[in-house]
């Protein structure tokens, strides 16, 4: 289990550690000897190092940086976006200067951009936590030269111009090939856009005492911490103890949608799977998964008495024969799992109801909170509260770095890759948050664990397909295989 935390907590954390007798110096030079080990062990053969630092504490890392570099023997420049240092970065550029080190003001950028040329590796510590408005021009036009240059990069803390808190950029960002974070780890390196610009993170805590009571934004797990929650199964196990699910959708050209969720259902280990969709679909889905049990939508009533929970929307629609179907479950007292086209219908009456659970993608939150998706993205954390304050339960803000929250809890999905970004990926997610949930798991470790599995079956995939092989019924059988 890792925590994180935004900008703000990670300063109080400094702070506190700072108050409590550990000197700022000795942490910086600390964070400093870190990134010159990474330099060392993952660039061995790189002789001209180029250190980028801004006036903050960030640029103290580069600065002390620098300095182990330059004694170490390596061909060391510094460039300066400003001399206005103070305290501890200060220090450290003052004991560089007194190795009479090569230490350039940052005021054209074409000599900057010369000297790039000739580098074997960039050292970024432009901006840390401390970044908090947008980039001016200058500031975006030298990152545009670093991330136009081959040279490679490692950034101190975190790439500059990424925001800590949310995985957006303030104007543009340095895309790192290696990300060194000191002291906390920050939530927006792995969420939305933090994970395209960090490259590989490396933790260090600096060996401080972390303050104990200041608690994460979030948690991330590891898929192993989740499996050994689902329900183990005993000798005498029938099906009776397994869940009944019944999903409804797939109306008109969208059957595929709910074929997915079933698929994966039952291979997530539910009892019963059950579908209520258009009618000239109930033969072709028995059809081609006999194991599943199709009805009519006249069947509703009846199905939604005999099973243990709902899901609804894969596929559902937005038109008369849709609202009935929806209006009818949504008056049911069972447990909801809600996707896709059902979130639009609720977003349209919004119920409060702790008994559900949401699986919004990005532009499905933006309906749940009236709001678009590029706000949502830009404070994913804010987004998902939001939306769990709104309406209740718990819920999955999917994207890179999937959120999981239930009013309390926040957690946080590292796997997954960008090839799942196709139709049909959450609706499979959709079947495994059902069964999981119908075989008696709470509803937030149901939808942590089914996080987990659908993007942990999805990067095992990727690996023997590649992004454009990666189709969503492939998963089900990977995901079988995961839940045991
Ligand atoms: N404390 C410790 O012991 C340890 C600290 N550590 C390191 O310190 C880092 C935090 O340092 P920090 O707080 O000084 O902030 P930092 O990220 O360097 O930047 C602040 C500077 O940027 C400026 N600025 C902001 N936005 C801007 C913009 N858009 N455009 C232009 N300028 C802008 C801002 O200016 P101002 O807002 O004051 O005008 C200020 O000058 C942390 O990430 C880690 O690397 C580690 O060594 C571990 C031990
Ligand atoms: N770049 C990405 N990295 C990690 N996971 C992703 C990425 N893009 C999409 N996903 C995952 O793929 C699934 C896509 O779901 P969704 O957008 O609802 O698809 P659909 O509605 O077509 O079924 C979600 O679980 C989401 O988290
Ligand atoms: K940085």
């Amino acid at each position: 289990m890792i925590a994180l935390f935004n900008a703000q907590q990670s300063k109080e954390i400094d702070r506190r550690i700072i108050d409590e007798g550990e000197p700022g110096l000795k942490l910086m030079k600390r964070a400093a000897w870190h990134l010159f080990a990474t330099v060392q062990s993952h660039y061995p053969h790189a002789q001209k190092l180029l250190v980028l630092c801004g006036t903050g504490n960030n640029g103290g890392d580069g600065l002390a940086c620098a300095q182990f570099a330059l004694l170490a023997g390596l061909d060391v420049s510094v460039f300066l976006s400003n001399e206005n240092m103070h305290g501890d970065a200060l220090s450290c550029l003052n004991e560089l200067k007194a190795l009479n080190a090569d230490i350039r003001p940052l005021n054209d950028l074409e000599v900057f951009s010369q000297e790039l040329g000739k580098t074997d590796l960039l050292i970024d510590a432009l901006f840390g936590i401390g970044l908090n408005r947008p980039l001016n021009q200058a500031s975006v036009q030298l990152i545009e030269t670093v991330n136009t240059s081959p040279c490679p990069v490692i950034s101190a803390d975190l790439p500059s111009g990424l925001d800590a808190d949310s995985g957006k950029h303030f104007g543009c960002a340095i895309k790192a090939e290696h990300t060194c974070t000191f002291l906390t780890r920050k939530v927006g390196l792995y969420t939305h856009l933090g994970p395209d610009f960090c490259g590989q993170i490396h933790y260090f805590d600096l060996h401080a005492n972390l303050p104990q009571h200041i608690s994460p934004v979030a948690y991330s797990h590891e898929l192993n911490e989740w499996q050994p929650l689902i329900p183990t199964l005993s000798a005498d196990n029938h099906k009776g103890r397994m869940g009944h699910v019944l999903l409804v959708g797939g109306h008109r050209n969208m059957m595929g949608a709910i074929q997915l969720s079933a698929s994966a259902c039952l291979h997530s280990g539910a009892g019963l799977t059950k579908i209520i969709s258009d009618t000239q679909h109930l033969i072709p889905l028995t059809q081609q998964q006999p194991e599943l049990m199709c009805y009519p939508p006249e069947a509703l009533s009846e199905q939604l008495r005999q099973s243990d929970l709902l899901a609804l929307g894969p596929g559902l629609g937005l038109d008369d024969w849709s609202g009935q179907l929806y209006q009818t479950c949504s008056q049911n007292n069972l447990p909801k799992v809600f996707d896709a086209d059902a979130l639009k219908w609720l977003a349209k009456t919004p119920v409060f109801n702790p008994q559900q659970i949401l699986t919004p993608h990005p532009g499905e939150a933006a309906v749940l909170l009236d709001s678009d998706s590029r706000r949502i993205q830009q404070d994913r954390v804010g987004a998902i509260k939001a939306i769990q304050k709104k309406y209740g339960g718990v819920v999955i803000l999917k994207g890179k770095g999937s959120l999981i929250y239930d009013g309390n809890r926040l957690e946080l999905c590292p796997l997954g890759n960008p090839g799942m970004a196709v139709g049909g990926m959450g609706d499979v997610l959709t079947g495994v948050v059902a069964a999981l949930w119908a075989r008696g798991m709470t509803p937030f470790e149901a939808a942590c664990t089914a996080v987990y599995i659908h993007a942990a079956a999805a990067d095992e995939c990727f690996k023997e397909t590649g992004a454009a092989g990666l189709i969503p019924s492939l998963l089900p059988p990977k995901i079988g295989r995961l839940i045991g």
